[in-house]
């Protein structure tokens, strides 16, 4: 499936869960190598562990490893159960808690991304910052950053934005990796460049933690509207627009809880051998 072209790859293990134990990390990395199943983040569903919701929910991206929130994602797996229910809801849970979905009609669906976290130790950063809305973080000469005070938001996962003038001009793909991996992110951080068009509108390109440049990045367009209405840049309900296409972010004043609407694709259907896979993927001796 994808959302807006974050390529996701649904592994329903509601039935088998011997397959969950399968999925390892070279296990993960092996899949993604292959270009016939290459994937930004893989949805993993289990039972349910929890009268009243659909599935449990592990999320790996590319490179093996996992995120607590992959907004894409959920979109593409409640857009699954609720063509199998029937209802016009689902309710998914992850290691983070709940996350309620709900058919937006025109084919959108809208999911509860819940209330983002805030503390620097919450995101988390490796030293306290007081402000997490502008950080001191820089990237190039110091009397002429190319990139500075980035807001840092976690939205189940880590994100810092950074707002610009033109999203365009920066190579995010030479910064992204160098700022995933500074060390003021013990857990690394999804990196978004924001360019505010409007009071309700905001162009976004995300490097992603573990996966890389997306075509769309749920999470980061929700981490970022959170963090334009802390620096007072827009209202609270701004549409997002990705590579990929726009999402419609709601930070709603009522619980603090963000809501994300947008759309999804659901691309083919197959089956993956496991072993072949990981044995393909095994360096020649
Ligand atoms: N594409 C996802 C986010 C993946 C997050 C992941 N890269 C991480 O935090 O490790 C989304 O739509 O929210």
């Amino acid at each position: 499936m994808n959302g807006l072209g974050n390529e996701i790859l649904v592994v329903d293990a509601r039935a088998d869960v011997v397959v969950a134990a399968a999925l390892t990390p070279d296990a993960v990395r092996a899949i993604a190598a292959s270009p016939r199943t290459a994937f930004d983040q893989l949805m993993l569903m289990l039972p349910p562990r929890t009268p009243g919701t659909d599935a449990f929910v592990r999320i790996f991206n590319a490179d093996g490893s996992m995120s607590g929130a992959c907004g894409n994602g959920t979109r593409c797996i409640a857009a699954l159960v609720m063509a199998e229910t029937g209802t016009g809801h689902a309710t998914f849970e992850t290691a983070g808690g709940l996350l309620p979905a709900w058919d937006a009609g025109g084919g959108l669906i809208g999911v509860d991304m819940g209330a983002p976290r805030l503390a620097w130790n919450e995101i988390p950063l490796a030293e306290p910052f007081h402000d997490t809305s502008a950080i001191e973080l820089q990237v190039g000469p110091i009397d002429a950053p190319i990139l500075h005070s980035p807001a840092v938001v976690n939205m189940g996962n880590p994100h810092a934005v950074f707002f610009v003038d033109d999203a365009e001009a920066i190579d995010l793909a030479r910064i992204g990796p160098m700022l995933e991996n500074h060390p003021i992110f013990p857990e690394r951080a999804n990196i978004s460049l924001a360019q505010v068009t409007a009071p309700d509108a905001i162009t976004l390109r995300v490097w992603e933690r573990g996966a890389g440049l997306t075509r769309a990045c749920g999470s980061a367009a929700c981490a970022t509207v959170v963090a334009a209405v802390r620096r007072r840049l827009t209202g609270r309900s701004v549409t997002v627009t990705l590579p990929g296409g726009p999402l419609l972010i709601e930070w709603r004043e009522r619980d603090g809880h963000v809501l994300m609407t947008g759309s999804f694709e659901h691309e083919h259907d197959g089956e993956i051998a496991l072993d072949a896979t990981l044995t393909a993927a095994q360096p020649a001796a």
